[in-house]
């Protein structure tokens, strides 16, 4: 069980995994990218040809979703029974679903109990868990809880540079449109009490891992 858990929360492409993984790579720490999971639910709904728009379909995935997630920071990967699908979850196939299937009451609960266990069968002395609920679903009581943000035109900027292939106004299109409907189930954009902010929008990558690790050392 890790003494220290840091939660962090945000929007997309506010830079919360590569943030959270560097920052924890230098700080010995364990990384949890709970994104990955509703992404590798998402990809399995597909998979297996479930209507995602069908809340009673997708919650009964829920139970038996054969989950594995590398929590090292340098060895990183996403399995769905035994399958490596690090880089399919990323497929805009799958972005384009993935806010049907996590506006599931049941997929929130199985997944937030998931990662609770993940987080205390972590053996670092410490573990970044990032997502949307973190602060304020899946580890109120953290150590430390942070709300990274970045303006929207920030956000977009670093997802259409990641994206060449797609044209800069459909990134920000579709970003734009998974925060609203994300937005609808969990708050992300305001921080809750006892919650830092940090605003990313005039920081650089260094930088922000920077002031990451000084919340961290600050509040730990
Ligand atoms: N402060 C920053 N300045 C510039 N680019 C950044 C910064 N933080 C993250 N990035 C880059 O922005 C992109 C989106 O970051 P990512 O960690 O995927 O965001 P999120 O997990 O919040 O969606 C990545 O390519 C990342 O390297
Ligand atoms: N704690 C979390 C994490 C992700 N999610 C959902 O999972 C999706 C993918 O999360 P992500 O963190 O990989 O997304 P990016 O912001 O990195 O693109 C989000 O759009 C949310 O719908 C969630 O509901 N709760």
């Amino acid at each position: 069980m890790s003494d220290i858990v840091v939660a962090v929360d945000g929007p997309a492409g506010s830079g919360k995994s590569s943030v959270s993984r560097e920052a924890a790579r230098r700080l010995g720490f364990a990384y949890l990218d709970t994104g990955a999971a509703y992404r590798a639910l998402a990809w399995h709904c597909l998979d297996e040809g479930v209507d995602v728009e069908d809340a009673t379909e997708v919650a009964e995935r829920v139970a038996a979703f054969d989950y594995a997630i590398g929590m090292q920071p340098d060895h990183y990967f996403v399995r769905v029974g035994g399958e490596d699908i690090t880089p399919d979850i990323r497929e805009p196939r799958v972005t384009a679903v993935v806010s049907a299937v996590a506006r599931v009451p049941e997929v929130r609960a199985g997944l937030t109990a998931l990662f609770r266990r993940l987080i205390a069968e972590a053996s670092e002395p410490g573990v970044i868990v990032e997502g949307r609920d973190i602060t304020t679903v899946v580890a109120p009581d953290a150590a430390v809880r942070v709300l990274l943000t970045a303006s929207p035109e920030a956000r977009m900027a670093r997802r259409s540079a990641e994206l060449s292939a797609v044209s800069a106004e459909a990134t920000a299109q579709q970003l734009a449109s998974r925060d609203a409907q994300d937005s609808r189930v969990v708050d992300f954009m305001n921080a809750a009490d006892g919650v830092t902010t940090l605003d990313s929008t005039d920081l650089d990558f260094e930088h922000t891992v920077q002031a990451l690790i000084d919340i961290v050392r600050a509040g730990a």
